[in-house]
C-alpha cells in the first residue's frame, strides 16, 4: 500500500470513530476541521465519503407483501366466501369470476395506494430543510443534506437541528422531544461539560432532529445521516403508515354497512329464487354470489384515499403543502381563519417612510430629500444601524430593487435602508466589532436591545414598539444632541405622533438608547432596558399583498369569518383590516396585550358574536387562548403562525399553517400545513381544494352506489315473476360490469374540476357525515331506478320483438334463445350506458352540466372511451360471448342506447334546476 492510501485509510478510521465527548480541539483535530469550518472542496469530497445527510428507510416497499394484504382485507375475504360458495355448488366459471374479480380490485387499489404515497413522499422535495455552515471561512446556507462530518454549524432560534453537533461556543435552549419524548427545552452549551452523562443527556451536545427554540451557537457536525442517533432508532427509520383520516374511517363504516346488506339481500335471494322462481339450489346459490359481489364497494376505500393524495400534490403545486392526507378534509370544513398580518395580508417588503424625532422629521418616502441631518436623527441613524441582525450586500441599491440585496428581518432591512438614506455606514463588520451582547427580539415584549462599545461609554441601543420603549424612556435628546428630561407634555405629543403614523397603516418603531459604564459585565434585561433615552420613531410602508382583498372577499361569500392576530399597533392593524377588507370599514380591534387579564368567558363573549375581530399587540401565547377559545365553540379553526413561540397554537388549532419562507424551522415543523409563498390567497384556494376534495367523494360515492339498483332489479324481476321472465342479466355479465367498465369512470370522478358556487357555500360542518341520506336516494331511487328502467325497458323490447310472451322458454335449444341472448347483451349494454349518464349528472351536485363544462374533465373523457372498447370487447368478442352469454347486437338496437345516457344525465339536470329555482324563491 502506498503512503498516500494509507493516509486515507487511517482516516477514514477516524472520520468513522469520533468521540463527540473529547476536547473540542482534539475532537476537531480527529476530524480534520477547524473553528473556519471546511472548505467547499474538501466538503464536496466528504459528501462523496459518508452520503448525504439523510434517514434512509429501511428496505424498499415490500410490494408481496402490499399485495397480499389486498387480497386479504376484510372486504375482499367476503368475496373468496363468495367465490368457494360458488364453486362448492359447481359452478367453476363464477368462481373463477369472482376471483378474477378479487384480483383486478387489489391490483387497483395496490396501484392506487402506491400513487398516494408517491404523492405525498414527493412534498419533502417542496421543502429542503437548510442549515447554516462556515464554507471557506464564511457564513454560507445550505441544504441540509449536504452537511458533512467537521462542517462548522450556525445554530439560531427556531432551527431545526440536522445533524448530531458538539458545540463549540455560544450556547442554546433544544427541544428534544423527538428523541427522548421529553417536550420541555435543556439548555445545551459549549461551555458545560459532563463526561458522566449519557450522551443524549450530554451538555455540549446537540442532535438531529431536536429544535433549537432560543440562543444562539456554534458547533462542529460529528455524525450525519444514518449514524446520527436519530438514524439510530430504528422505529423512526420505518415507514410510519397513515392513520386512516376520518374521512376514510366513516367510508369504511358505510362500505360495511353495504356489504351487511348486500350479504342479507344475498341470503334472501335464496329462498326466493328457489320457491319463488323454481330455481335449483345450485342457480340461487350463483345468483346470490353475483349479487354480492357486484354489491360489495370494495373499491371505495383505494379511491378516496387517492383522491385525497391527488389534492395534496395539486396543492403543493400551487404552494400549500399539506403533510396529512386528512388536513385535506379538514380543511373542507374550515370556517375561521386566525390569520397574522405581516407578511401574510401585506407583503412584508417595508420601506421606509418617515424619520422623526423631538426636533426634526425627515420624508424618507420615494421622493426623499435628504439634508444635513441634525444631532438628533445622526442619534436616530447610528441605533438603527447597531441593533439590528440584517445586512446589505455591497452595492447601490437600484437594479433589481433594494430588497434583492439585503439579508435579515425585512424590518431590520428597511432599518438599514432608513439609515443609509440618512448618510450611515451600514457596513456590518464594523456593526458586528461593537457589538458586546444583544437581548434578542422578544415577541411579548416587543423590544431588541444591544449592548454596544464606544470610544467613552458603552451604549445599550433599543428598538421596538412605541408602547414598549417609551415606558422605560426618562430622557429625550435635543437637536444639539443633548439628553434633556422627557416631561409628560414631550411623552404625550410622541404618542399621538404614533397614533397619527399608526391610523395611516404605518408601521412605527420607536427607538432608544442609554450609556453604560464601558467593559462591564452585561446587565439582566430588565436592568438594561430602563432609563432610556427616547431617540425618535421611524416609520415603514408594509403594503397588503395586491390579492388579499380578493381573497378575503372571497372567503366572506364562503361564510369563513378572518380574525387578524397581529404584534403590530392596533392603528396600524386597523388600517390594514380596512385596506383588506377583515371586519367592514369601522373593524373591531381589540388591543390583546389587556387579554393575558381578560377572563376566559370574556374572551369566549368576544368571539361568540360571529364577528371579524383585529387582535393587535398579540402575543404566542393570546393566539393560543385565542384557538383553544374558538375551537370549544366548535369552530373548525386554521391558525397561522410563524415563530418558535406560536408551535403550541399551530399544534392546538385544527390546522397550523407555518410560513415556508418566513417562518422557523420549529413553526413548520408544528404546522399541518406550509405555505411556500406566505400569501393568504394561498390559505383560501387550500380550504377550496379541500371544499372540492370532498365534493368529489361524493360525487363518486352517488356514482358508485348509484350501480347497485340496476344490479338488483333483473335479479328481483326474475325472482319476483315465478318463472315466467327469464334471468335479464346474467351473472357473469354483472360481474364484467363491476370491475371492467365501472373502476376508470369513478376514478376519474376524483379528479373533478371545481363545481362552480363552491366557496359561495357556508362552510360544511365537521361533523355532517360524508354520506348523507339524499345523496343515498338520489343515487339508489333517483338516477339508479331511471337506469334500471331504461335497462329493462332494452330487455323487454329485443324479446318481445322476437315472439316472446310471460312463460315462453329461452333456454338453449329454444328458438327464442338467440333472441334471448340479444336482450341480456341489451340489459347489459343499457346499463353501462344508463351510467354513462350517470357519471355526467353526478359531476355536479347543485349548479348546471354547463356551468362547468361538459368536456371539462378530460380523465371522465377518456375513461368512458376505455368503458367503451371495453364493452364492445364483451359483446363482439367470440370467446367473451362464449364466457358472458353475450351476442352481437344490429345497429338499429345500437341507436337505441344512444338516447340512454342523454336520458339519465337529462332527469337529473332537471331536478338539479328545479331545486336552484326552488332554493332561490
Ligand atoms: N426586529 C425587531 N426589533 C424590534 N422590534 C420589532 C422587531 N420586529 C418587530 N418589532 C416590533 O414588535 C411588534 C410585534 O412584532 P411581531 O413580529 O410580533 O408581529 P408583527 O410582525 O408586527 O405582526 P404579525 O404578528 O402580523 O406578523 C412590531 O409591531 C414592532 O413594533
Amino acid at each position: 500500500m502506498s503512503e498516500g492510501s494509507k493516509e486515507t485509510a487511517t482516516r477514514v478510521q477516524t472520520f468513522m470513530e469520533p468521540t463527540p465527548e473529547e476536547p473540542p480541539d482534539l475532537l476537531l483535530r480527529h476530524l480534520h476541521a477547524s473553528r473556519h469550518g471546511l472548505s467547499t472542496r474538501e466538503a464536496a469530497r466528504r459528501l462523496v465519503q459518508y452520503g448525504p445527510n439523510e434517514l434512509r428507510r429501511r428496505g424498499g416497499r415490500q410490494w408481496p407483501q402490499e399485495l397480499a394484504r389486498q387480497v386479504t382485507h376484510p372486504l375482499a375475504m367476503l368475496l373468496w366466501v363468495a367465490a368457494a360458495l360458488s364453486f362448492a355448488v359447481g359452478s367453476q366459471t363464477v368462481a373463477i369470476a369472482v376471483l378474477l374479480v378479487i384480483l383486478l380490485n387489489a391490483l387497483f387499489a395496490f396501484v392506487q395506494e402506491m400513487e398516494a404515497e408517491r404523492a405525498v413522499e414527493t412534498l419533502a422535495q417542496y421543502l429542503p430543510q437548510h442549515a447554516t455552515v462556515l464554507r471557506d471561512g464564511e457564513p454560507a446556507l445550505i441544504e441540509a443534506t449536504a452537511l458533512v462530518p467537521g462542517d462548522i454549524v450556525v445554530l439560531e432560534e427556531g432551527d431545526r437541528i440536522a445533524a448530531d453537533i458538539r458545540l463549540l461556543s455560544g450556547a442554546v435552549d433544544v427541544d428534544m422531544s423527538t428523541l427522548t419524548g421529553e417536550s420541555v427545552p435543556v439548555l445545551r452549551s459549549a461551555e458545560l461539560t459532563d463526561l458522566a452523562a449519557h450522551r443524549l443527556d450530554a451538555p455540549d451536545l446537540v442532535f438531529s432532529g431536536s429544535n433549537c427554540t432560543g440562543g444562539e451557537a456554534q458547533g462542529v457536525v460529528f455524525a450525519t445521516g444514518m449514524h446520527t442517533q436519530l438514524g439510530r432508532i430504528a422505529a423512526l427509520s420505518e415507514r410510519v403508515k397513515e392513520r386512516p383520516s376520518p374521512l376514510e374511517a366513516q367510508v369504511r363504516r358505510v362500505a360495511w354497512l353495504i356489504a351487511c346488506i348486500a350479504i342479507g339481500m344475498a341470503i334472501a335471494f335464496v329462498p326466493v329464487a328457489m320457491f319463488g322462481a323454481g330455481l335449483s339450489i345450485r342457480n340461487s346459490v350463483v345468483f346470490a354470489v353475483g349479487l354480492l359481489a357486484g354489491n360489495v364497494p370494495e373499491g371505495l376505500l383505494p379511491v378516496i384515499t387517492l383522491a385525497l393524495a391527488v389534492a395534496v400534490s395539486a396543492l403543493a403545486r400551487r404552494g400549500a403543502l399539506v403533510k396529512r392526507l386528512s388536513a385535506v378534509e379538514t380543511l373542507g370544513s374550515t370556517d375561521v381563519i386566525c390569520t397574522d398580518k405581516t407578511g401574510t395580508l401585506t407583503e412584508n417588503r417595508m420601506r421606509p417612510m418617515t424619520a422623526w424625532t423631538s426636533s426634526a422629521v425627515v420624508d424618507l418616502g420615494p421622493n426623499a430629500h435628504v439634508r444635513e441631518p441634525d444631532a438628533s436623527i445622526t442619534a436616530l441613524t447610528e441605533c438603527a444601524v447597531a441593533c439590528t441582525n440584517a445586512f446589505l450586500e455591497s452595492g447601490e441599491p437600484g437594479d433589481g430593487g433594494p430588497a434583492e440585496r439585503a439579508v435579515g428581518d425585512p424590518t431590520e432591512i428597511a432599518l438599514l435602508f432608513a439609515a443609509r438614506l440618512l448618510g450611515a455606514d451600514v457596513d456590518p463588520t464594523a456593526r458586528e466589532r461593537r457589538r458586546r451582547h444583544q437581548y434578542e427580539f422578544d415577541p411579548t415584549r416587543k423590544l431588541m436591545s444591544t449592548l454596544d462599545a464606544d470610544t467613552a461609554c458603552d451604549w445599550l441601543h433599543t428598538k421596538g414598539a412605541p408602547e414598549s420603549v417609551l415606558p422605560r424612556c426618562d430622557g429625550v435628546l435635543t437637536p444639539d444632541g443633548e439628553r434633556i428630561a422627557l416631561s409628560e407634555a414631550e411623552r404625550a405629543r410622541i404618542t399621538s405622533q404614533v397614533e397619527q403614523f399608526a391610523g395611516h397603516g404605518l408601521r412605527v418603531l420607536a427607538l432608544a438608547r442609554r450609556a453604560l459604564p464601558p467593559g462591564q459585565e452585561p446587565p439582566a434585561r430588565d436592568d438594561a432596558e430602563r432609563e432610556l433615552c427616547f431617540l425618535g420613531l421611524v416609520t415603514l410602508l408594509d403594503p397588503p399583498r395586491p390579492d388579499a382583498a380578493e381573497a378575503v372577499a372571497r372567503c366572506h361569500s364562503a361564510g369563513i369569518r378572518i380574525i387578524v392576530i397581529t404584534g403590530d399597533h392596533p392603528l396600524t392593524s386597523a388600517a390594514i383590516a380596512r385596506q383588506v377588507g377583515v371586519g367592514g370599514e369601522d373593524p373591531t380591534v381589540i388591543n390583546a396585550q389587556a387579554l393575558g387579564h381578560l377572563h376566559e368567558k370574556q374572551l369566549d363573549a368576544f368571539l361568540a358574536d360571529g364577528r371579524e375581530i383585529v387582535f393587535a399587540r398579540s402575543s404566542p401565547e393570546a393566539k393560543l387562548h385565542i384557538a383553544e377559545a374558538l375551537r370549544a365553540e366548535g369552530h373548525v379553526v386554521a391558525m397561522t403562525g410563524d415563530g418558535v413561540n406560536d408551535a403550541p397554537a399551530l399544534r392546538s388549532a385544527d390546522i397550523g399553517i407555518a410560513m415556508g419562507r418566513s417562518g422557523t424551522d420549529v413553526a413548520r415543523e408544528a404546522a399541518t400545513m406550509v405555505l411556500t409563498d406566505d400569501s393568504f390567497a394561498t390559505i383560501v384556494a387550500a380550504i377550496e381544494a379541500g371544499r372540492q376534495v370532498y365534493d368529489n367523494v361524493r360525487k363518486f360515492i352517488i356514482y358508485i352506489f348509484a350501480h347497485a339498483t340496476p344490479e338488483v332489479v333483473p335479479f328481483l324481476v326474475f325472482a319476483l315473476a315465478g318463472g315466467a321472465v327469464p334471468l335479464p342479466l346474467t351473472v357473469l355479465q354483472l360481474l364484467a360490469f363491476d370491475v371492467g367498465t365501472e373502476t376508470l369512470p369513478s376514478l376519474a370522478l376524483g379528479r373533478e374540476p371545481t363545481e362552480s358556487g363552491t366557496m359561495e357555500q357556508s362552510p360544511r360542518p365537521h361533523n355532517e357525515p360524508v354520506i348523507r341520506a339524499p345523496m343515498l336516494v338520489r343515487a339508489w331511487l333517483f338516477l339508479g331506478l331511471i337506469v334500471a328502467a331504461l335497462q329493462m325497458g332494452g330487455f323487454f323490447y329485443v324479446l318481445t320483438r322476437a315472439g316472446w310472451h310471460p312463460g315462453a322458454p329461452t333456454g338453449p335449444g329454444a328458438p327464442l334463445h338467440h333472441a334471448y341472448l340479444q336482450a341480456t347483451t341489451m340489459s347489459f349494454l343499457g346499463m353501462i350506458a344508463g351510467q354513462i349518464g350517470t357519471a355526467f349528472a353526478v359531476r355536479t351536485q347543485r349548479a348546471s352540466l354547463r356551468s362547468i363544462g361538459v368536456f371539462s374533465n378530460p380523465y371522465l373523457l377518456a375513461a368512458i372511451a376505455a368503458e367503451l372498447v371495453l364493452a364492445a370487447f364483451f359483446v363482439y368478442a367470440p370467446p367473451m360471448q362464449a364466457l358472458l352469454g353475450t351476442s352481437a347486437l344490429p345497429a338499429h338496437d345500437l341507436a337505441l342506447l344512444l338516447p340512454y345516457p342523454v336520458t339519465v344525465w337529462g332527469a337529473d339536470e332537471l331536478h338539479r334546476w328545479l331545486r336552484r329555482r326552488t332554493a332561490v324563491h
